[in-house]
């Protein structure tokens, strides 16, 4: 483990819950007091504050990065020099000029490089990408994805320098990487459009986000972000399909709801306040997906297969970031600019209209409330619309 803070302690947490199979066996932080003492809450044989020391030890098969933005580029780099699989947290980087030489170092090196998108497997998430992908919402038009909450944890990230950006990069990275799952990983990001305001916090970045995504078949991803939003943690997800809808709420308010005076401590991430009601989350660790990452990555390891969530993805997360970044200064559409993409070449995905007959499209059926039906169809040719009633 590199790095020993917030996100080090719930990659630990996860690692060695119940009867876990794959060890944590070292920790580097730069502050060694800091490095003893997460070794020893969490029982490890080894610590250091020298990060070499750590990824080249030999009993080491795969070392996770927890560090601030602006390092994940050096501890890759001293990863690949070590030959050892890496599995680094989001945003893979700063840009998306940082992530792709990331992504070529893994590869040249030939070690693993797994991206810790843990929202992308939450057990709602998994759950609703299976439906979505066995075809129960027909095709994704539109996905959208929030996350909010009232500001990070460390000042590391409330300095450009080190993080690279405001929430759009901090938050905006999940979002739109659950809008690309739903819609189709191998379906091109074309062009974005975005709004970004420093509203409350005296930062150089952006304090709030929305942005939209245009993809190569036509479906649209939004995210909405925040480091401004009072109340908790917000995090929900809408996916508008040709046959169907799915609404997720990962986080506040998913029917746990508690009433406390106050006399106890920590209640959920991010959450404001331990008195009044209060809306814990059953096992924080699993519903935010680091459970099934973990599972994920290591069977990947084990099998020599890709992970669902690799350094290619988190490249192409920086790519769209990187364009909402200059969308927000031009006000204009700006183009995903993406180096050696690997999915679909095709940019004709066919019409989403349904034939009602050889003449006929259908635009609608419906049903009044007198129980009368009738469907309103379009004339292939001349362009008529008429309503037929039916039996
Ligand atoms: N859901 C998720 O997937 C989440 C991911 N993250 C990501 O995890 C990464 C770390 O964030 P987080 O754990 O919250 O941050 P913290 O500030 O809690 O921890 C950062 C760790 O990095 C160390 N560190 C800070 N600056 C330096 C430096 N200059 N040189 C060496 N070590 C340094 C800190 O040491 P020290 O204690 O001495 O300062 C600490 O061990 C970020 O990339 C963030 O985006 C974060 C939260 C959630
Ligand atoms: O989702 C998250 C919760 O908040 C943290 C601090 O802003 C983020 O870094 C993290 O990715």
């Amino acid at each position: 483990m590199l790095g020993s803070g917030f996100i080090a302690r719930f990659y630990a947490d996860s690692l060695q819950a119940q009867r876990a199979k794959d060890s944590l066996i070292s920790v580097y932080s730069r502050n060694i007091d800091k490095a003893k003492k997460f070794a020893d809450d969490y029982h490890l044989g080894f610590y250091s504050d020298d990060m070499d020391t750590v990824v080249s030890r030999p009993d080491v098969d795969a070392v996770v990065i927890s560090l601030p933005n602006n390092l994940h580029e050096a501890a890759v780099a001293a990863c690949a020099r070590a030959k050892r699989h890496v599995l680094c947290t989001k945003p893979l980087g700063r840009n998306a000029a940082e992530a792709k030489r990331m992504l070529d170092m893994v590869e040249e090196a030939g070690i693993m490089g797994g991206y810790l998108e843990d929202l992308c497997y939450t057990p709602k998430f998994l759950k609703s990408l299976k439906a979505v992908q066995d075809g129960n919402i027909g095709k994704v038009l539109w996905a959208k994805s929030r996350e909010a909450h009232p500001g990070p944890h460390s000042d590391w990230f409330w300095d450009h320098e080190q993080s690279g950006g405001g929430c759009m990069v901090d938050l905006g990275c999940h979002c739109i990487e659950i809008s690309r799952g739903f819609i189709g990983k191998n379906i091109r990001p074309v062009e974005v459009m975005c709004w970004a305001a420093t509203q409350v916090h005296p930062i150089k970045a952006e304090d709030g986000a929305i942005g939209l995504v245009k993809y190569a078949n036509g479906a649209i991803g939004q995210f909405e972000v925040s480091w401004c939003f009072r109340g908790g943690m917000d995090l929900r997800d809408e996916v508008m399909g040709t046959e169907g809808t799915i609404w997720l709420n990962n986080f506040l308010r998913t029917g746990f709801e508690m009433f406390s005076t106050g006399k106890g401590g920590y209640v959920a991430e991010k959450a404001e306040s331990s008195s009044g009601w209060l809306f814990p989350v059953g096992d924080e660790v699993h519903e935010l997906g680091y459970t099934n990452m973990f599972t994920d990555m290591f069977n990947a390891i084990e099998n020599k297969t890709e992970p669902l969530e690799t350094f290619y993805d988190g490249y192409i997360v920086n790519a769209i970031i990187d364009a909402c970044y200059l969308s927000a200064k031009t006000g204009k559409w700006e183009p995903v600019q993406i180096e050696g993409w690997r999915g679909d070449q095709t940019d004709d995905y066919g019409s989403n209209f349904i034939s009602y007959d050889d003449e006929h499209y259908l635009i609608k059926k419906e049903i009044l409330p007198n129980g009368d039906r009738k469907l309103i169809l379009k004339h292939k040719v001349t362009g008529e619309v008429v309503a037929l009633d039916v039996e």
